[in-house]
């Protein structure tokens, strides 16, 4: 049944003349049989957009009216693995938020008995569920440990098509809806200079690497990713302002402008931590960054040296091990493989080195099992992963919270799509505290030199947006 409509809708779909503004009656049988398809929870229909980029900047400005908020932005960067440009998902008809404590089976829960679209968040924080750890460093965000929530307005863009889905009790506000998003103001307000400071000083920051450095000797660790924060007390910020001006100048695949009422994540990140798709499971874990340059002799170079350096290539490998192993838990026997080693990928601020490892699953698998065994992600711990996240827990000086954690989406199919929070700030309005970290992986061929100035590299453009 479900097969035969899905072959009905994209006929009708792909026909051009039944597009929905030349062809309103085709568009009628599309809205009719998508809702058949969803079982009734969502009114679908499908609509061309003849300027995408100003229509998602018009639909970023409407959606602040909400409380809930998770706008995704590819931002065209060509990737195999993507089914959308852009999404919107604002309005929660239900949520879930809570800390750690037997989070994981709350969302397993949860995502079962909604069986549909979910948004949100895990944060780093999340292992104490999973693993005996503990996160008692300074938190000035105070976001909670996981947010997850069902919209009530879904917006998915994929080239000049939109496909806007919304629950049944609200689908007669989609033609007013749509008026209020073409009508919509985009403004720019300037914000007011920030202070930012840095948590540790250069020295403590050696002085903690060094610190690694003797786990590593002692081989208590192979690698660990270091990071640390900074911050700004008394701060007031326009979200939308900044995410824009820090998207234009990253342009990554995996950007977010998240809100939960007050708190905000503005988010520019190169790497996917974990994507389902029917059985496939795909992780792309990045570990080697390295500088660009105006010069295009200059740039490349910095690329080749990048691609041939072994130190970024151990550091990469080893977390591609660490990746096959938390896949094994949820795979299908003699699935892991992996499908690149050791990419060179380049994005505005950097070239960084990205694998993909992947695996298939049962169709009975859940998918938040597949999370659990594999969060937090291996490119932000280190190896042997639970003695890494206890060695960061005591070198580092801040809670990581929503950095270095994930945001994404399940599907109502039971697929889902995160990214790792890294190049992000993260601003809680009602606080005034705004703050981002970076860090770096740290292996016994670190020098901690090179390592602070990878961080400054990772920090500059959100230093750019601030200042
Ligand atoms: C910890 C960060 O980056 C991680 C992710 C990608 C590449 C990394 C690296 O090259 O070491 C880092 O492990 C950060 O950007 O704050």
């Amino acid at each position: 049944m479900n097969f035969l409509l899905n072959v009905i809708l994209f006929l009708l779909k792909s026909v051009p003349k039944f597009s929905f503004a030349s062809f309103p009656t085709a568009n009628y049988f599309i809205v009719i049989l998508s809702a058949i398809k969803t079982m009734s929870l969502r009114t679908i229909f499908s609509k061309k957009i003849d300027n995408p980029e100003g229509f998602k900047n018009q639909l970023l400005h409407w959606s602040q009216q909400f409380a809930e908020v998770v706008f995704l932005d590819s931002n065209n960067y060509h990737q195999k693995q993507s089914s959308f440009d852009c999404v919107l998902a604002v309005d929660a008809f239900t949520s879930i938020k809570t800390d750690y404590h037997n989070c994981f089976e709350d969302l397993k829960q949860y995502q079962q008995q909604t069986k549909d679209w979910l948004f949100g968040y895990l944060s780093y924080d999340v292992k104490n569920d999973v693993e005996e750890l503990h996160s008692n460093n300074f938190d000035g965000l105070h976001f909670p440990d996981l947010f997850f929530f069902q919209p009530k307005k879904l917006f998915l863009l994929k080239g000049n098509q939109l496909e806007v889905q919304y629950l049944r009790l609200c689908d007669d506000e989609i033609e007013s809806d749509f008026d209020e998003i073409n009508q919509c103001s985009v403004f720019n307000v300037e914000h007011s200079e920030i202070d930012i400071k840095q948590r540790i000083s250069k020295d403590e920051y050696f002085s903690k690497v060094n610190k690694m450095l003797e786990h590593i000797h002692r081989g208590d660790i192979y690698e660990a990713n270091f990071c640390m924060e900074f911050y700004a007390e008394n701060a007031t910020l326009e979200p939308v302002e900044i995410y824009q001006k820090l998207n234009a100048i990253s342009k990554p695949p995996f950007a977010i402008f998240f809100k939960n009422n007050q708190q905000y994540l503005l988010c520019a990140s190169p790497e996917r931590y974990l994507r389902k798709e029917a059985n496939k499971i795909i992780s792309q874990p990045i570990k080697g960054t390295a500088k660009r340059f105006s010069d295009e002799t200059l740039d490349n170079n910095s690329k080749s040296a990048l691609e041939q350096n072994p130190k970024e290539r151990s550091e990469n490998i080893m977390i591609v091990d660490l990746v096959r192993n938390d896949l094994s838990h949820t795979a299908i026997k003699g699935t892991v493989a992996v499908e690149e080693l050791c990419g060179i990928y380049t994005f505005e601020q950097v070239h960084q080195m990205i694998s993909t490892v992947v695996s298939n699953v049962e169709n009975t698998t859940s998918p938040v099992e597949i999370l659990k065994t594999t969060f937090p992600m291996g490119s932000m711990t280190g190896a042997p992963k639970i003695s890494a996240m206890k060695i960061i827990e005591e070198l580092e000086e801040s809670k990581r919270g929503l950095y270095s954690g994930a945001v994404g989406y399940f599907t109502p199919h039971n697929d889902f799509d995160f990214n790792v929070v890294i190049r992000s700030i993260l601003y809680n309005a009602a606080a005034n505290y705004v703050s981002f970290s970076v860090g770096s992986a740290i292996t016994s061929q670190s020098n901690p030199e090179q390592e602070y100035e990878e961080c400054l590299l990772k920090a500059k453009a959100m230093f750019e947006v601030l200042s």
